[in-house]
């Protein structure tokens, strides 16, 4: 199935692609991916979907080179990834990652500390350093927070430090571990706030996620994960037409889609209304839905 949409990517450059990768950790009976191909095309706000362990974490890590791939390769911008540690360093500054639990990535005592970690490791100057840790914190809402222990946060507060941990490094891509799992309304929609800014100045996003509403809302393109492999990809609303599929593999579809499908079963039942009419007004409350 993921065959239909590839078509639609080949126009648009790849940042990052995997090409039939496999990885087993040690001790698993079963591989957590295997022959997994996709592509994240430059400049798109991505989501990665797939049922709890279907490979989503083991994609990440894979990402930025934290593992590497026992068959198939991973490319970055169409050259394979190298994995000796200067070129693991490099890579890393381009591709950055907020895991799902906090507590992995926050390393130091402070705040401040903990944003200029990565920076202080590739050895810049103190002034820039200075300079970009400043501009993080005032960008991600930390400044009553900076010399604040990081173990005395919220877990909203750790989250928005570990998304500014990674900002600050300027990766090219940034690839977010289920980011609003456990954040309130409130926080999630300041999340998604800073998410749009953050692709508006030119961050291409990989979104791994269990919130079918949001991606909907959010994402340009789809990655439907199952079992290791890339089985369906493409547009929202593409990708969340294959109801059938979706719901066999446990995933199911947005509200808005399960509404709209009820909405149709009764409106086909009254003969005075149209179908063509219907497909106007579903196209409608769809094209709401949407962030923009
Ligand atoms: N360190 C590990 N050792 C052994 N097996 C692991 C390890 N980490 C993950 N796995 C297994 O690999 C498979 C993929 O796990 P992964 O964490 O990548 O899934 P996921 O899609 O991120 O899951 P979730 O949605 O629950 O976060 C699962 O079967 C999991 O049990």
């Amino acid at each position: 199935m993921a065959a239909q949409f590839w078509w639609r990517l080949r126009d648009g450059s790849m940042l990052l692609e995997f090409e039939q990768v496999g990885y087993t950790y040690v001790g698993s009976p079963q591989p957590a991916l295997q022959g997994l191909t996709l592509g994240i095309p430059t400049g798109k706000r991505c989501a990665l979907i797939g049922q709890n362990g279907c490979g989503k974490t083991t994609l990440f890590l894979l990402a930025n080179g934290l593992y590497k791939p026992q068959q198939g390769m991973v490319r970055w911008q169409g050259k394979p990834l190298q994995y000796d540690r200067a070129s693991l360093m490099a890579l890393r500054q381009r591709v950055g990652l907020v895991f799902q639990d906090p507590e992995q990535q926050l390393v130091a005592s402070t705040v401040e500390e903990d944003i200029s970690y990565g920076l202080c490791n590739l050895g810049l100057p103190e002034d820039e350093i200075a300079q970009r840790v400043g501009e993080a914190i005032v960008a991600f809402g930390l400044t009553e927070l900076v010399d604040r222990p990081v173990h005395h946060l919220s877990l909203g507060q750790k989250k928005r430090v570990s998304l500014a941990d990674v900002m600050v490094m300027q990766p090219e891509l940034l690839l977010l571990d289920e980011p609003t799992a456990y954040l309130d309304r409130l926080h999630t929609r300041d999340l998604m706030v800073k998410l749009k800014q953050i692709w508006t100045a030119g961050t291409t996003i990989l979104m791994a996620t269990h919130d079918l509403d949001l991606v909907y809302s959010w994402a340009d393109w789809v990655f439907v994960v199952d079992q290791g492999k890339l089985v369906l990809q493409g547009a929202p609303q593409d990708v969340f037409a294959h109801r059938d599929f979706l719901e066999k593999l446990h995933l199911g579809v947005p509200q808005v889609f399960e509404v709209l499908d009820r909405v149709e079963a009764a409106w086909s039942s009254q003969a005075e209304l149209y179908p063509s009419d219907f497909n106007l007004l579903r196209q409608r409350i769809l094209n709401e839905f949407r962030q923009g």
